[in-house]
Order: structure tokens, then C-alpha cells, then sequence
């Protein structure tokens, strides 16, 4: 990692938000182009290991929703503030049932949807989550959720390939690779890109150390679901 702060890149035509991951490029790259992603397009994973990966993916989601609210508090604009809330109302809404229809269709007990054992790369996630949630600045906010938010896209966005055939598999693709999640995304990088090149070196620094543990963790979250745990 480095401390040149963004004034200083050395490419003048990349945005904030390219300049973050740009300096990430190697973890982000195998994140998106994991076993479990070709897995999940293939829709060969096993059922023991997406039932992990989704137990612990909505621990995660619950920490995220609360950095959501960070981000809310914390922005510098109404329309902002707007915006996000809208989301979060979406993802939150009735409609997102795949999670559930998901579990039932795993056999997943009741107990382990509320209360699962955490593993050690959720408990790192959460924790990077509250940690930016707690810096009460809305770039440190944008920092974590952008990461969430585009790396997903990244590896969802495979324009010729086929969708698999069980629905546990393919609406987790469609869900992470529709145009109104592609558009939400660019906006949220459009914020991050105008806020963050106001800091100073200092809190730029914060950015590229949020930024990189996030993309980091997204990695460790996906070569972890292959030593699932039993939930019984
Ligand atoms: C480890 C992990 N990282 C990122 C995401 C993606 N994600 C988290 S919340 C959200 C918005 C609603 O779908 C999105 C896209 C995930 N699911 N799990």
C-alpha cells in the first residue's frame, strides 16, 4: 500500500474510485473470478457449501444495513441521503425474500438464521463495517459499501454466460448483475469519487486502508465457504 495521496497518482485520468482499486487489483481479480463464482454460474456448488456461504453472508448483510445508516447520517446532501435511504428500503422490503425461499429450500434449521456460530472472516467483516459506521465520514462509509456493492457486480456481470437451472444459484447472479443494481452502484461511485479527493492525505489514507481490507475480505470470504461448517 502506499501513501501518495490521489493528487499524486500516477494515472491523472482515473477517478477516485478507480485509483482505489487499482492499488487492489490482484485480490480483487481472484475474488471475482473464484472456484465459487465459476461454481455458481456452472451451478455445480454444493448444497452444504452455499448453505454456508448464505448463513454467514447474512450475518454480514445485517452489519450492512447498519453501515447503510452511517452512510445516511453522514452525508454531505439531502439528495444523498435520499437516495440511500431508498435503497435501503428496497433491500430490506418484502420482496427480498431470496435469503429465506433460499434457506428453505437448503432445510436450514430456524435457529441458524438468526443466530449462527460466526466464522472468523464474518467476524473480520463486521468488524471493518462497525469501524466505519463508527468514523462518522461519509467517503470511510462509501469506502466499505462501494467495495460490497461493485466487486459483486463485477463478478456477476458475465454477459454470455447461461443461467443456471436451480433458483438458489441463478437469483443470486441475476440479483447482483440487473440494471438498476449497475445504476445504484455507478452513483454510489460518482459519490465516492466526489468526496474523496476533498479529504486530505491523511484521511485518503483511511480510504485505501477501508478499501483494501474490504477487497481482501471478500477474497478470504469466498475461499472460506470451502470449509463449510455443519448446521444441524
Ligand atoms: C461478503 C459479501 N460482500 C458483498 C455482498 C454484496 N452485497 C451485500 S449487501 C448488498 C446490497 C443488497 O443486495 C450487496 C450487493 C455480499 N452479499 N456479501
Amino acid at each position: 500500500m502506499t501513501d501518495t495521496p490521489f493528487s499524486k497518482r500516477n494515472n491523472p485520468t482515473s477517478t477516485f474510485t478507480e485509483w482505489l482499486r487499482e492499488q487492489n487489483q490482484e485480490n480483487w481479480d481472484a475474488a471475482i473470478n473464484h472456484r465459487f463464482i465459476d461454481e455458481l454460474f456452472a451451478g455445480s456448488v454444493a448444497d452444504d457449501v452455499l448453505q454456508h456461504y448464505l448463513v454467514q453472508d447474512y450475518q454480514f448483510i445485517d452489519r450492512f444495513v447498519a453501515l447503510l445508516g452511517a452512510a445516511i447520517a453522514s452525508a454531505d446532501l439531502f439528495t444523498s441521503r435520499v437516495r440511500f435511504s431508498r435503497f435501503a428500503a428496497m433491500i430490506t422490503s418484502d420482496e427480498n425474500t431470496y435469503f429465506l425461499r433460499a434457506f428453505d429450500e437448503l432445510g436450514l434449521a430456524d435457529k441458524h438464521r438468526i443466530t449462527p456460530p460466526l466464522t472468523e472472516a464474518t467476524k473480520a467483516f463486521q468488524a471493518l463495517m462497525t469501524e466505519s459506521a463508527e468514523s462518522r465520514m461519509y467517503p470511510l462509509c462509501l469506502s466499505v459499501l462501494v467495495v460490497a456493492e461493485w466487486l459483486y457486480l463485477s463478478w456477476a456481470d458475465r454477459p454470455d454466460a447461461k443461467l443456471p437451472e436451480r433458483f438458489i444459484h441463478a437469483e443470486w447472479i441475476t440479483l447482483h448483475n440487473n440494471p438498476t443494481f449497475a445504476e445504484f452502484i455507478g452513483w454510489m461511485r460518482s459519490e465516492l469519487d466526489r468526496t474523496g479527493p476533498l479529504l486530505d492525505a491523511q484521511e485518503q489514507a483511511r480510504c485505501v486502508g477501508m478499501f483494501s481490507r474490504a477487497v481482501a475480505l471478500e477474497r478470504a470470504f469466498f475461499d472460506h465457504v470451502y470449509t463449510p461448517l455443519t448446521y444441524s
